[in-house]
């Protein structure tokens, strides 16, 4: 394969003032698409994302035996059936959604799947997933390195019951039992023993759409989830767009002095993302609800901000690339599990915004960001969407920046690129 062409990041003299509305959130539909492969009955999807990450899903899931029908913006959803699907092979991408939630699914079912992704895919935590299987009583062919790639050989009854687990590299090692406990003949009783929970939000997703489906899971206590044995019930539902990858819209306007009307920001919603209407005060901008929308303003300074992103690390790399631009120094903690993400998320953010000229530094489990003028130059991307992000963010002040790889948005947005430049040009 040939290496992409760096692709000019958008640059502005004048503040960048715009709308947008971004496409489905990925955290929802992957979850909304497996609980339909479980469901009592079909489930239409209206809005859902189609992107890397949620088109692995959908294919992982029709791998395993369901059925989704596509018309025009709504996906009809036939759940995974009892008669099996054989012996299969899914492809995780670099998608921890798949790589995680899916072999769970696999247990589920009476043939062996085999699960593997992309390099950066199997440098991935996939430890826990595997002792989780493990302690479900399911047998797992690995290497013993604890990742990808692996076989899940299903003995066709999962009893379920008590399984203790260690998700402090991520949260998705809770999400993943959590989605299949009720199909389980005893439930799941599950707790979590390590010593850092993150991504909570991304937990409470998971509990909550659960909950949409007349699944029974009580919380006794913290880090404790009792999931009840029982059908999950088959919904229509609708995808909110992504709040998270809202932050490259709302982080453009707060560098450059303008603003951004985010179109459809949920009233309510469990999504991480909603953490921006935090964020943006904190470095001294402001938020307006307009009707459906959120217009989100530059203050008259960026200040350099202290946040502990723990529950929302998937914010980091915009959020850095934010306080790297920002009028005094920053400090981002509560984010050690980054490393284990896309790519070492806090060690390639070092290293790019220090490439511009910049002043990053690692902590244990974050981030020191001292502002420093910076200079045009190709923004590598380490295979990670969000690092593609963080260089718009930055390319919008700093002229000639190259962002080395934008297809890597294709993750989670694949008109990411399109949308800016047509941004760019309507402004
Ligand atoms: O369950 C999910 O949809 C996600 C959970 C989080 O993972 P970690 O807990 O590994 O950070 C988040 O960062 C990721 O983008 C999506
Ligand atoms: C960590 C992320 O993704 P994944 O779902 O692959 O873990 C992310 O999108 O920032």
């Amino acid at each position: 394969m040939t290496d992409p062409l760096p692709w000019p990041a958008p640059h502005r003299s004048s503040p960048f003032v715009g709308e947008a509305l971004v496409p489905g959130s990925k955290s929802l539909t992957n979850r909304v698409l497996i609980l339909a492969a479980l469901g009592d009955g079909p489930s239409t999807i209206t809005r859902p994302l189609s992107s890397r990450d949620t088109e692995l899903m959908a294919a992982a899931l029709t791998a395993l035996g369901a059925t989704i029908d596509r018309d025009g913006t709504t996906w009809t959803v036939s759940p995974i059936g009892s008669a099996g699907s054989g012996a299969a092979t899914v492809d995780c991408g670099l998608a921890g959604t798949v790589m995680r939630f899916v072999p769970l699914l696999a247990a589920l079912g009476d043939a062996p799947v085999t699960f593997d992704g992309d390099e950066h895919a199997r440098v991935r935590p996939m430890a826990s997933t595997i002792a989780t299987l493990r302690s479900l009583g399911v047998e797992v062919d690995d290497d013993d390195r604890g990742s990808l790639p692996f076989t899940v050989r299903p003995t066709g009854h999962v009893r379920g019951g008590p399984v203790s687990i260690d998700a402090s590299s991520s949260s998705q090692f809770v999400s993943a039992p959590l989605l299949v406990g009720a199909r389980l003949a005893d439930g799941l009783d599950l707790r979590h023993t390590g010593a850092t929970l993150p991504s909570m939000p991304h937990i409470e997703m998971t509990v909550a759409e659960l909950r949409r489906r007349r699944v029974r899971i009580d919380t006794p206590e913290t880090a404790r989830w009792v999931v009840h044995p029982g059908p999950i019930g088959a919904l229509d539902i609708e995808i909110e767009p992504d709040l998270s990858n809202a932050g490259v819209f709302i982080a453009g306007a707060l560098v450059t002095g303008g603003s951004v009307r985010i179109r459809s920001w949920p009233h309510r919603t469990d999504q991480a993302g909603d953490a921006w209407r935090t964020i943006v005060p904190a470095f001294g901008g402001t938020v307006e609800r307009d009707g459906d929308d959120l217009v989100f303003s530059a203050g008259s300074t960026l200040d350099g901000v202290e946040l502990d992103l723990h529950d929302v690390g998937e914010l980091t790399p915009v959020v850095a690339a934010m306080a790297a631009l920002a009028g005094g120094p920053s400090r981002l903690a509560g984010v050690a599990h980054l490393r284990g993400h896309e790519t070492d998320r806090l060690a390639a953010l070092v290293a790019e915004i220090n490439r511009l000229g910049g002043d990053a530094e690692e902590t244990d489990d974050g981030l020191l960001v001292r502002p420093r003028p910076l200079h045009g130059g190709t923004f590598r991307t380490y295979a990670d969407h969000r690092m593609a992000h963080a260089a718009v963010v930055l390319g919008l002040r700093v002229p000639d920046l190259l962002v080395e790889d934008v297809a890597t948005t294709a993750k989670t947005y694949p008109d990411f690129a399109p949308a800016w430049e047509r941004l760019m040009t309507s402004d």
